[in-house]
C-alpha cells in the first residue's frame, strides 16, 4: 500500500497514474499477494508435494540410515493442503508419488491410501497424482487408478493436460515396464526380469553393488517408460511444438543423472530424453523418489528438479510448496525443507 501511496505522490494527478496503470495493477497484485517479488502476475501457479509415504508405522530409517518418519507424512500433507487453499489462486496441484510406504502392512494399505486420497481432496482443486514404487508395493495397478484417479488405457498411467492455450503438463507412468505393479505372468513383469537379469548381476535385484555410474539404476525399485509410452511422448511433444505450447514433464523418477543420485534414475532416461531433445518444448521435467533437493540443467537447456521426501521431514518440519509460471520461468516457492528457486528459459 506505501508503493502506492508513493505512486499517487509521484504522479500528483490521477491522468498520469492511470497511464502508469500496469504498474499499479502490479502493485496492487502484490497486496493481494498474488505476484512475485518482481511484481510480475504468474499466467497460473500449483502445489506440489512428493514421496509422502505414510504408514502407520513407528519411525524408521532408509537402507542408507536417512531417518523416515512414517506417521508425521500426513501432517506435512495437510499442513500442504492447508497452503494451497490458502494461496486461493492455485490451479491445481502435483503429487509426484509414492504416497503409502511399502512397509504399511498389506491388510492396512486400502484404508492408508484412501486416508491420504482423502487429505488430498481437501484441496479445493484438481490433484494430479502419479504412481510410485511405493504405490506399487501396496496395491495393483488395477486397484491403485481409480483411487488417484489417475486416467489410464489398458492399466497404464501416462497421461497430459493442458491448464493455459501456452502450457502443456506430461505425465509419465515411469513403472510402465517394471518388475512391481503388474500381475506377475504380464508381459511387462516379464520384460523387466528379464532386463534386471541382463543388467545386474546381484541376487538381489534391489542392490546397486558392483555397477558403476549411471548403471547403477538397474534396480528392481526402478522401471522404464515402454516403446508404445515413447511414440505418445514423441506425438504430444509434436503437438504440443505446434500449438507453440510450452511443456513441463513430470515423473516420479529423475530423468537427468545431474539432478539425482544414479540410483533413483528412469532405466531408460536416456531415450526419453532422446525423444524430449528431438523438440525444444520441453523446459523443465519434475520428479521425486530420490528424497533429496536437486536441480540440474542439462546440456538441451531443459531443468530437471528433483524434491525433497515429505516422509523425511522430522516432525514439524515441512516439505511442499509452490510453482509460479510464467512465460520464461517456473518459480518454486518452497516451503520448509523445499528452497525456493527460479528455472530461466529461453523462448
Ligand atoms: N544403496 C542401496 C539402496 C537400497 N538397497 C535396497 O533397496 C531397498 C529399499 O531401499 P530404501 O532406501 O527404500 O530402504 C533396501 O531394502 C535394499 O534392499 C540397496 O541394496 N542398496
Ligand atoms: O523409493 P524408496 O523409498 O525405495 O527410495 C528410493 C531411493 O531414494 C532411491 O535412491
Amino acid at each position: 500500500m506505501d508503493a502506492l501511496l508513493h505512486m499517487v505522490e509521484k504522479h500528483g494527478d490521477l491522468k498520469s497514474l492511470i497511464q502508469d496503470w500496469s504498474s499499479v495493477y502490479s502493485i496492487m497484485d502484490s497486496v493481494n499477494g498474488l505476484t512475485s517479488l518482481r511484481g510480475k502476475k504468474p499466467l497460473f501457479s500449483f502445489g506440489i508435494i512428493s514421496d509422502i509415504q505414510y504408514a502407520d508405522i513407528p519411525d524408521g530409517l532408509s537402507f542408507l540410515g536417512v531417518p523416515r518418519y512414517y506417521r508425521h507424512s500426513i501432517a506435512v500433507l495437510q499442513r500442504a493442503v492447508k497452503q494451497w487453499n490458502h494461496h486461493r489462486n492455485l490451479k491445481f496441484a502435483v503429487n509426484l508419488g509414492d504416497i503409502v510406504d511399502g512397509f504399511c502392512p498389506k491388510e492396512h494399505s486400502l484404508d492408508s491410501v484412501s486416508r491420504v486420497v482423502n487429505e488430498f481432496e481437501k484441496f479445493n482443486g484438481l490433484v494430479r497424482h502419479m504412481i510410485g514404487n511405493h504405490c506399487l508395493y501396496n496395491m495393483p495397478r488395477s486397484k491403485l487408478l481409480p483411487l488417484l484417479k489417475i486416467p489410464s488405457i489398458d492399466g497404464c498411467a501416462y497421461y497430459d493436460f493442458s491448464p493455459t492455450s501456452g502450457y502443456r503438463f506430461v505425465v509419465l507412468d515411469g513403472y510402465d515396464i517394471s518388475a512391481i505393479g503388474w500381475p506377475e505372468d504380464h508381459p511387462k513383469t516379464q520384460q523387466a526380469l528379464k532386463f534386471l537379469q541382463d543388467k545386474n548381476p546381484n541376487s538381489d535385484k534391489n542392490s546397486p553393488d558392483g555397477l558403476v555410474g549411471t548403471e547403477r539404476r538397474f534396480l528392481m525399485f526402478n522401471g522404464a517408460v515402454g516403446e508404445e509410452q515413447l511414440r505418445w511422448l514423441d506425438s504430444v511433444l509434436c503437438d504440443a511444438t505446434n500449438l507453440k505450447q510450452k511443456v513441463v514433464v513430470c515423473c516420479h523418477l529423475p530423468l537427468d543423472p545431474g539432478a539425482s543420485t544414479e540410483e533413483s534414475l528412469l532405466w531408460n532416461f536416456d531415450e526419453v530424453m532422446g525423444v524430449i531433445h528431438k523438440y525444444n518444448c520441453v523446459k523443465v521435467c519434475l520428479a521425486g523418489h530420490d528424497h533429496k533437493d536437486g536441480h540440474s540443467i542439462d546440456s538441451h537447456g531443459v531443468h530437471h528438479k528433483v524434491f525433497e521426501a515429505a516422509l523425511e521431514c522430522p516432525p514439524g518440519t515441512d516439505a511442499f510448496g509452490y510453482i509460479d509460471v510464467y512465460d520464461d520461468r517456473l518459480s518454486l516457492c518452497g516451503t520448509g525443507r523445499i528452497e525456493s528457486c527460479d528455472m530461466h528459459f529461453n523462448h
